[in-house]
């Protein structure tokens, strides 16, 4: 029986000695890398968190007063005290979520992984706490990295408006998002880190000035008691302070007494209180071989004692853009790139090392760097910005009014684009080609392969005059799909084999594969299938329609939203033609989708060949004037509303 799992809940740590708390955080760090590496995750954030989160847990009283996560990723250790301990299939189908989950505890809140969004919550829960007069806490931790997102700013703005209103902000500063965290703000960060500590010089001078005879201690309440001068003589006034925000700190995020000392008063202060944790991401975890760059920010299965990947992936789509890049790189001078404090994950490493002055690494600030393209675009450059799809969401507005709206030649590149599944509903890559759909002049491409992403890369960095988009998904890239033709600008992938063909099958992207595989199982019930591959999504290729209306059905597939998606872009351009041949659009319910893989997911919603091709054979049966009602059955959709 460990002390760990004596804890059923956040009150069961009121029990434990000073020692077993030690004891506690030590069991916690054990506990995360077996579990972690067995499972993926984020181990090095929540292995920065554990003392952070058992003083919280201390100090304030959840669920009644709420402690929210900023991007929620550092949450395992919040988890484990609040009645969560089995993370055997962390990340899995019915498993825990590797971020806070309503559906499994009322200790937890903010869902999504999109970060920079806790003090915006927190700051609407205080407010209602005031308007319903209850007098609950509000503790938002937000890490160094969140805090250079712009929405961050907005918050803070509001939250050091009301001087009154109780609010306390845990910076969880362990000065890295993935890797060390950029701008001034971490200048700052970085100043306060080394100013000595308020808490620490007070501590200090009491033992000091304690110990000298009576002198000393009129001296040392005398000081205590002018601790707005002292504090203006020992801490430079940060920003946080200029704001009108109570500063404390920077405390160490590792000592259980500072921190609880801190929060205790950060409880009591009827007002916005900043407290300015140091924490060292993955602490206490060094493997034998491996040190990762990133302090192993998210990991998969690994080989606790070394660090070592499990399994390695072998050629990745965001390889394949990393290595096409330093080449573009080299041929093209006004190529540069950008990325939202994700360096490694999106594949920039190699081109930054080669132009360590044509990147620029803008924080969390998606919305920022979108922007910034269209400067860089009006300045004479072509910009890429390497980015996660769904993170892109943020930026819409950018990419709308500032990108496009200019006519700038910006090239967006979205990695993990369509259903990434583990890390939960905000992390799938479903919504870019429905909301970009709307953008006047963006072109959208989706290739098929690596050959397709090197190719349609470099077709979109020499459109100079609109914003260009290149998405492809997370992991392994599919195998190379030759084409066999080409129609316009689309690649026949599969000739029908008959003068009148049955179904025309639009293939999107990364599941070329897998409407082959579709066409094969039409073949087998006597139904011909056209396949192409339009390579760029948006605009409809000018010679889909005529082709179209040389077929009796029309089938797209993509992986992505359907509302407002590629099918939805084809049926749009035949009706505008006058072609009246039914469509069936496959693609992804507008819903939000429970953590799965990949996999589990797409066979849930039904974006398999068999349940594609069972649907299409219904359609052209019922064409036939035959109508099997086993070939169509509704696809199991078990995806939250
Ligand atoms: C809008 C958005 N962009 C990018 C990411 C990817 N991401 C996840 S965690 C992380 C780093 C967060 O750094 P920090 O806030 O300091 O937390 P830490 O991991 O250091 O605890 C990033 C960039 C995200 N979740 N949301
Ligand atoms: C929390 C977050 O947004 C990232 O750390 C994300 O989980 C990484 O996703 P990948 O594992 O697909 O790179
Ligand atoms: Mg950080």
């Amino acid at each position: 029986m460990t002390l760990l799992t004596r804890i059923r809940g956040p009150r069961d740590l009121d029990t434990l000695s000073p020692e077993q708390l030690v004891k506690l955080a030590a069991e916690i760090r054990t506990f995360l890398v077996d579990a972690v590496s067995k499972t993926g995750g984020h181990l090095g954030p929540n292995l920065g968190v554990v003392e952070l989160t058992i003083a919280l847990h201390r100090v304030f009283d959840s669920p009644s007063d709420r402690i929210l996560w900023d991007t929620g990723h550092q949450s395992y250790v919040h988890k484990l005290l609040t009645g969560r301990q089995d993370f055997s299939r962390l990340k899995m189908k019915g498993g825990l979520s590797g971020y806070p989950s309503q559906a499994e505890s009322d200790h937890d809140v903010i869902e999504n992984s999109h970060a920079s969004t806790v003090l915006g919550w927190a700051d609407g829960i205080a407010k209602a706490n005031e308007v319903l007069g209850k007098d609950d806490h509000v503790v938002a931790v937000i890490g160094d990295g969140a805090l250079t997102g712009g929405m961050a700013w907005e918050a803070l703005n509001n939250i050091a408006a009301a001087k009154d209103r109780p609010l306390v902000i845990v910076v969880n500063d362990n000065e890295r998002s993935y890797a060390p965290t950029i701008g001034g703000l971490a200048n700052h960060l970085a100043t306060l880190r080394t100013t000595d500590g308020y808490e620490r010089f007070l501590a200090r001078g009491k033992d000091l000035l304690g110990r000298t005879p009576v002198v000393g201690k009129p001296l040392y309440e005398t000081l205590h008691g002018a601790k707005k001068g002292l504090k203006d003589f020992i801490a430079p006034q940060g920003m946080f302070e200029d704001l009108g925000l109570k500063y404390v700190g920077p405390i160490d995020g590792h000592d259980l007494e500072a921190l609880e000392s801190a929060l205790a008063r950060a409880k009591r202060f009827n007002g916005p209180v900043i407290i300015h944790c140091l924490t060292e991401k993955g602490r206490g975890y060094q493997p034998a071989l491996q040190d990762e760059a990133d302090r192993f920010h998210a990991v998969g299965k690994i080989h606790p004692d070394t660090g070592l990947p499990i399994a390695s992936s072998g050629l990745d789509w965001t390889s394949v853009f990393g290595e096409e890049m330093v080449k573009l790189g080299e041929e093209r001078p006004d190529v540069v790139a950008i990325t939202a404090a994700m360096l490694q994950p999106v594949g920039l490493e190699k081109f930054a090392k080669a132009f360590p002055d044509r990147v620029y690494d803008v924080g969390i600030a998606e919305q920022h760097g979108a922007a910034s393209a269209a400067g860089l675009a009006t300045g004479g450059v072509h910009p890429v910005f390497a980015v996660y799809a769904t993170f892109l969401n943020r930026a819409f507005d950018q990419v709308l009014m500032d990108v496009a709206l200019h006519r700038c030649g910006v090239t967006f590149v979205l990695d993990r684009a369509g259903i990434t599944g583990t890390d939960g509903a905000s992390h799938n890559g479903m919504w870019d080609m429905s909301i970009l759909q709307v953008v006047p002049g963006l072109r959208i491409a989706a290739p098929r392969d690596a050959d397709q992403v090197r190719a349609q890369l470099r077709e979109a960095v020499s459109v100079d005059d609109a914003p260009t988009v290149v998405r492809f998904s997370k992991g392994a890239v599919g195998p190379a799909v030759k084409a066999v033709g080409r129609i316009g600008g689309m690649d026949v992938l599969r000739e029908p084999g008959t003068d009148t063909p049955d179904v025309l099958l639009v293939s999107v992207g990364a599941l070329a594969p897998m409407c082959l595989e579709i066409a094969g199982l039409l073949d087998q019930q006597g139904i011909s299938t056209t396949v192409v591959d339009p390579r760029w999504v948006k605009p409809v290729d000018e010679a889909l329609v005529p082709l179209a209306d040389r077929h009796r059905v029309v089938v797209t597939v993509e992986d992505g939203i359907r509302t407002g998606g590629v099918g939805a872009a084809v049926a749009q351009a035949l009706r505008d033609a006058n072609v009246d041949v039914p469509l069936r659009d496959f693609g992804i319910p507008p819903r939000f989708l429970d953590h799965a893989s990949r996999a589990e997911l797409l066979t849930e919603i039904g974006l398999t060949a068999p349940d594609i091709a069972r649907q299409v054979t219904g359609l052209v049966s019922r064409l036939d004037g035959r109508f099997d009602e086993s070939a169509e059955t509704e696809s199991a959709e078990p995806v939250r509303d």
